[in-house]
């Protein structure tokens, strides 16, 4: 008889899959709380970059935790489906009462799927139905999401080319230009939308990000966001806000389009709505726009209880009185602030430029390939950050609300060491 050795490759595949799906992090996370992750080394790290934004209250955070082991003991309903539940309930009462009400925004709630690009390919179909135009506006270095619809009016090159086909019925357009010192009053646009031979076919909506996250943290003035939304008014196209990353207080307010003082025909919400990093969207659309049918946009994921046992309780614990939450997420900023000032002048021939509005900041090097080694660099000193923008240029820093002023001083300090010990 042989014996035939057992085929090991399968466990090394597996290995290399686990390490190498890690964000350029060589390590594998085991157990994260507040803002900082343990791998399974023990090694610690402080967490500047919150679950890409899913994470605004921090890992693990305990108010959290106890609603959701509170909810299991009890045998809560644990499935996503789209039935009508207690937790369902408690969450859209609790919404409307501490994020809608107080706001004046007089949004119908949907639940489109887990993730965001579900929110977003719900959003930008709703627009097509009601208007019954097909092209949609967005912006240059925009980011909507993975799926067909999403990536439609996503600007990066690099992800849109992931479809190997040719993507439709995206009109582009240049995003917010800080530096040209005048608010765009769109008149070129309207022009072209008149012009016969343009070719351009009025759009049913414009999608927009307050601040570009993964397009580099572009961010838009309030001037143009409102020009933007006059725009859409005049030309009856529906304004779209992509909250997704930008939103949940990551921005100081709720949403991240209230200081411009818009209001939105459409808003898409995800990741840190659920608080607790667990997969859960909204669609928030004007009462005019519900023209669905019932099942007319349906899926099986679109209700996670646990997710919003936890909404419910990150809603109630930080939002009850959301000016507190605000103004600690602007003195956050503020302190953000300080140190940025202090590396771009320690580094002032190599820092292109900072720029950021509550906790979500950039910094960008004249060299493309130096953000990159920062963050590398940063992972070394124990220092969780990503990059962003479309050459992965910017050091992109979004640690949670909930993170302490020692640990962001801490970060803060550690990122400068990074970029002095990579020039
Ligand atoms: C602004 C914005 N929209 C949409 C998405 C897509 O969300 P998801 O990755 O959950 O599908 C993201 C993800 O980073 C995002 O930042």
């Amino acid at each position: 008889m042989t014996i035939t050795q057992p085929d090991l490759s399968v466990f090394e595949t597996v290995e290399s899959e686990v390490r190498s799906y890690c964000r350029g992090w060589p390590t594998v996370f085991d157990r994260a709380l507040g803002s900082r992750m343990y791998d399974e080394d023990g090694h610690e790290y402080l967490d500047f970059f919150a679950g890409a934004g899913s994470l605004n209250y921090g890992h693990n955070n305990a108010v959290l935790k106890r609603a959701l082991i509170d909810y299991l003991e009890r045998d809560g309903v644990t499935h996503g489906l789209d039935m009508s539940t207690t937790a369902k309930r408690r969450f859209l009462e609790t919404f409307q009462n501490l994020v809608l009400r107080p706001r004046d925004l007089p949004y119908k709630v949907m639940f489109p799927g887990p993730t965001g690009t579900n929110a977003v390919e719900s959003a930008l179909k709703l627009a097509r139905k009601v208007k019954g135009r097909e092209s949609i506006v967005s912006f240059t270095n925009a980011f909507h999401g993975m799926s067909l619809g999403s990536l439609a009016v996503t600007g990066n090159a690099f992800k849109r080319a992931g479809a190997g086909i040719p993507l439709v019925h995206g009109t582009p357009m240049p995003f917010d230009n800080y530096f040209d010192g005048t608010v765009e009053d769109f008149l070129w646009f309207e022009r072209l939308l008149e012009d016969q031979g343009s070719g351009l076919n009025k759009p049913a909506a414009v999608i927009v990000e307050t601040v570009q996250g993964e397009g580099g943290i572009n961010v838009a003035r309030a001037e143009w966001l409102r020009a933007l939304s006059e725009l859409c008014r005049r030309q009856d196209m529906l304004l779209i806000v992509d909250d997704i990353q930008m939103g949940c207080g990551r921005t100081g307010a709720f949403f991240s389009f209230e200081e411009a003082g818009i209001t939105p025909d459409i808003v898409t919400v995800s990741k840190s709505i659920s608080g607790y990093g667990m997969p859960m969207a909204l669609t928030l659309f004007k009462p005019e726009l519900d023209v669905w049918e019932p099942g007319e946009h349906n899926g099986t994921f679109r209700g996670n209880n646990p997710a919003f046992v936890t909404a419910t309780a990150t809603l109630e614990a930080y939002w009850a009185d959301g000016s507190a939450m605000e103004k600690q997420t602007r003195k956050r900023g503020e302190q953000v602030e300080q140190h940025m000032i202090a590396i771009t002048e320690e580094n002032l021939a190599d820092v292109k430029e900072y720029r950021g509005r509550g906790l979500v900041w950039g910094l960008e090097f004249h060299d493309k390939a130096r953000a990159g080694k920062v963050a590398a660099r940063a992972f070394e000193l124990g220092l969780l950050i990503e990059t962003s923008g479309p050459e992965s240029e910017v050091v992109k820093l979004l640690p949670a609300l909930t993170i302490t002023t020692d640990e962001l001083d801490e970060g803060m300090k550690t990122l400068a060491r990074a970029v002095r010990e990579t020039a």
